[in-house]
C-alpha cells in the first residue's frame, strides 16, 4: 500500500503544497456553512441588502478560490502520479529486457500471475491516480469538520460521530467481501484474457475444427468471468447505496435533533442548517476514499506480482570481458530442469571441447538438444556442476560480451519488428548495409534482396513469420555470421532448408570449421559425421561421453550428406 502511495512522499515541496493547498480547500470548504449562518443570524434578523449582498459575494469569492485551489492541486497530484507511474514501467522494461530468460518465461508462465505486466501496469495506475490519491490525502480534514461541527453543537457532533462509525462497520463488512470477489474476478479475468488470446491462433481453430469447442470454453470462461464482475459491480454499488443512505440518514438526524435543540432554544436555525452542510460533507470526505478499495484492492495484488517480477535475476551485465575468446567450452556434471517441471532434461552431463572442435548433438524430440543451446548460450542456467569457456565460469562472464563471441542459429529463430537492416545489425550497429549484403550472398539470399522492391528497408512484420521459413532460417543465419563469434551453434541446421539452402549449409559450416572456430550442431537425425568430430547422443540418459563413433545415418539425412 506504501508503494501504491509513493506519490503522496515524492517530492517534498510538492507535496507539502498538496497539503496546504488542501487545508486551504476544507478552510474555504467551510464558506457555504459560514454563509448560511451569517444570513441567518444578520440579513435575516435586519433585513438589510447590502448585507445579503456582501455576504454573497464573499461566499462566491471563497468557493472560486476553492476551485481554483482543487484544480491546482489536480494537476500536481496528475504530474506526481505520471512521474511514478513513468519509472515504475521503466523498472519493468528494464526487468523485460534484462532480466535471465529461463526465469522471465516461468515467472510469465505461471498460472496464478493474473494477466501480465501489461495488466498490472494498467491496474496499479488505477490506483496511483489523482483521484485516489486526493481522496486518502482529503480523509484526515474530516477530523476538521468534525471539531468545527463540535464548536457548532457538541450534541450534534455526537449524533454525526454516531452515524460516521455506523457508517464505517457496514463498509468495513463490505470491504472484507469485496476483497474475496477481487480475488476472484481476476482470475476468472485473466482465464479469459489468456483465452482469448488463443483465438488469435485463428489457423489451428479452423484447420482443426476447433470453433465450437473453443466457442464453448470461451462462454464458460466469460460466463465466470461475467458472474464475477457482476459480484464485484454488486458489491461496490453496495458501498454506495451505503454511503447514500448513511447522508439521508445524518440529514434526518441532525435535522431531528436539531429541530429539538431548536425547539428548546439550545441552538438556532441558521446553526442547524450550517451543522447539515457540514455533516454531509464529512460524509463524503470519510466515505471517498473507501469508495476506492476495489480499485487498490485490485492494484495491491498486481504490486505484489510487480515486486516478485522486479525480483528476477538479472543476466550478469558486470561479469568478466575475457581478452579474446578462443573457443574452448566444457560442460562438468551439468543438471538441468525447467522450473516446475516433473522431469529432470540431464542429470551429469560432461563434455570438454578445445579450439576449432567440433561436436555433433543428437537425440530424439524433447530430449534436451534445444536446451543444451539455450545453457551454452546463457539464457537458462544449470541447477548444478559448471559450464565454463576458456576455463572461466559461464556465470561470471559478461552476457552481453559473451552473445558476442556466438554464431548462435535457433531451431526457431525470430525477427524483430523494424527493418531488415535494422534486424541485421541487432548486435551492433556500427554493421553497415555492406557487410549485411555480404551476409546475406554468404547465405545465398542475395539474389532474393536484389528482386525485392524495398531491399534492406523491407520492413519485417509478424516475427517475420510472413517469410517462408527457410528465408527466415537463413536471414536468422546471416544475422548470426555477422557476430564472427568464435563458438557456432546451429540447431536443426538444415531445417526448413530446399536442396541449394542445405549445400549452403554444409559449405558455410565448413568453412568456419576451417576457420578453426569451434562448431556445436544439434540435429535429431544423426549426420554422418566428419572423423574426429565428437558426438553426444542425449537419448543415452545416464552419463553422457563424448564418442569419436562415427554413427549410421539415419534415413532422413542420408540424401543430405555430411554436415561438415
Ligand atoms: N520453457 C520450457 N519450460 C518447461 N519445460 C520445457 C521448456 N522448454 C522445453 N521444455 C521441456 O524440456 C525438455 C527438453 O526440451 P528441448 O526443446 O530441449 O528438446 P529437444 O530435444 O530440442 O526437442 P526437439 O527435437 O523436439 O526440438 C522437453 O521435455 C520439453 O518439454
Amino acid at each position: 500500500m506504501r508503494a501504491l502511495l509513493a506519490p503522496l512522499w515524492a517530492q517534498s515541496n510538492l507535496n507539502l503544497y498538496m497539503v496546504l493547498s488542501s487545508l486551504l480547500i476544507h478552510i474555504l470548504g467551510l464558506t457555504s456553512t459560514i454563509f448560511v449562518m451569517l444570513v441567518y443570524g444578520r440579513y435575516l434578523a435586519h433585513g438589510i441588502d447590502s448585507t445579503l449582498y456582501t455576504l454573497a459575494m464573499g461566499a462566491l469569492i471563497g468557493i472560486g478560490i476553492e476551485i481554483l485551489l482543487r484544480r491546482a492541486r489536480y494537476k500536481i497530484a496528475a504530474a506526481l502520479c505520471a512521474a511514478e507511474s513513468r519509472k515504475l514501467s521503466e523498472k519493468v522494461s528494464h526487468v523485460l529486457l534484462n532480466a535471465r530468460s529461463g526465469a522471465l518465461q516461468s515467472h510469465l508462465n505461471s498460472p496464478d500471475i493474473g494477466g501480465g505486466t501489461t495488466s498490472w501496469l494498467e491496474r496499479i495506475g488505477q490506483a496511483v491516480s489523482p483521484q485516489p490519491i486526493l481522496a486518502l490525502l482529503d480523509m484526515p480534514f474530516a477530523l476538521l469538520l468534525l471539531g468545527v461541527l463540535f464548536l457548532l453543537s457538541w450534541e450534534l457532533a455526537l449524533c454525526a460521530l454516531f452515524v460516521v462509525c455506523v457508517l464505517l462497520i457496514f463498509l468495513g463488512v463490505s470491504v472484507h467481501r469485496i476483497k474475496a470477489v477481487t480475488e476472484h474476478h481476476q482470475l476468472a479475468q485473466g482465464q479469459f484474457n489468456s483465452l482469448l488470446k488463443n483465438t488469435e491462433l485463428t489457423e489451428v481453430v479452423r484447420i482443426n475444427n476447433a470453433q465450437d469447442w473453443l466457442a464453448q470454453r470461451l462462454s464458460d470462461d466469460s460466463g465466470e468471468s461475467r458472474v464475477s464482475k457482476h459480484a464485484l459491480q454488486l458489491q461496490q454499488e453496495k458501498i454506495q447505496s451505503q454511503v447514500r443512505s448513511a447522508t439521508m440518514f445524518m440529514s434526518v438526524v441532525i435535522i431531528s435533533i436539531g429541530a429539538a435543540l431548536s425547539v428548546h432554544g439550545d441552538l438556532n436555525f441558521g446553526l442547524l442548517i450550517g451543522a447539515n452542510i457540514l455533516s454531509a460533507r464529512l460524509i463524503v470526505l470519510i466515505s471517498q476514499p473507501i469508495q476506492q478499495v476495489p480499485t487498490w484492492l485490485n492494484a495491491i495484488e498486481s504490486f505484489k506480482n510487480v515486486e516478485a517480477f522486479l525480483d528476477l535475476p538479472e543476466e550478469t551485465q558486470r561479469g568478466t570481458k575475457l581478452p579474446t575468446y578462443l573457443g574452448k567450452l566444457s560442460f562438468k556434471q551439468v543438471m538441468f530442469s525447467y522450473p516446475n517441471a516433473p522431469l529432470m532434461v540431464y542429470e551429469n552431463l560432461n563434455f570438454e571441447l578445445e579450439e576449432g572442435e567440433c561436436l555433433m548433438v543428437t537425440g530424439s524430440n524433447g530430449k534436451g538438444k534445444t536446451t543444451l543451446a539455450r545453457l551454452i548460450t546463457g539464457l537458462v542456467q544449470p541447477m548444478r556442476g559448471s559450464i565454463s569457456i576458456d576455463g572461466v565460469e559461464l556465470r561470471q562472464v559478461n552476457a552481453r560480451w559473451w552473445r558476442e563471441q556466438l554464431v548462435y542459429l535457433p531451431q526457431d529463430p525470430d525477427l524483430l519488428p523494424g527493418t531488415l537492416r535494422e534486424n541485421m545489425s541487432l548486435i551492433d550497429s556500427s554493421i553497415d548495409d555492406a557487410q549485411i549484403l555480404a551476409a546475406l550472398h554468404r547465405v545465398q539470399l542475395g539474389g532474393w534482396i536484389e528482386q525485392h522492391p524495398e531491399g534492406l528497408d523491407m520492413i519485417i512484420q509478424q516475427r517475420g513469420r510472413n517469410l517462408a521459413l527457410g528465408i527466415r532460417r537463413r536471414i536468422a543465419f546471416a544475422r548470426a555470421l555477422l557476430t564472427q563469434g568464435q563458438l557456432v551453434v546451429v540447431d536443426e541446421p538444415l531445417e526448413g532448408l530446399d536442396k541449394e539452402g542445405i549445400s549452403m549449409m554444409q559449405r558455410v559450416l565448413g568453412e568456419l570449421e576451417k576457420e578453426k572456430r569451434t562448431l556445436i550442431v544439434i540435429s535429431q537425425f544423426t549426420q554422418p559425421l566428419k572423423a574426429g568430430a565428437k558426438y553426444i547422443n542425449l537419448d543415452e540418459r545416464h552419463v553422457m561421453q563424448i564418442s569419436s563413433a562415427h554413427p549410421k545415418a539415419t534415413s532422413g539425412s542420408l540424401e543430405k550428406g555430411a554436415l561438415v
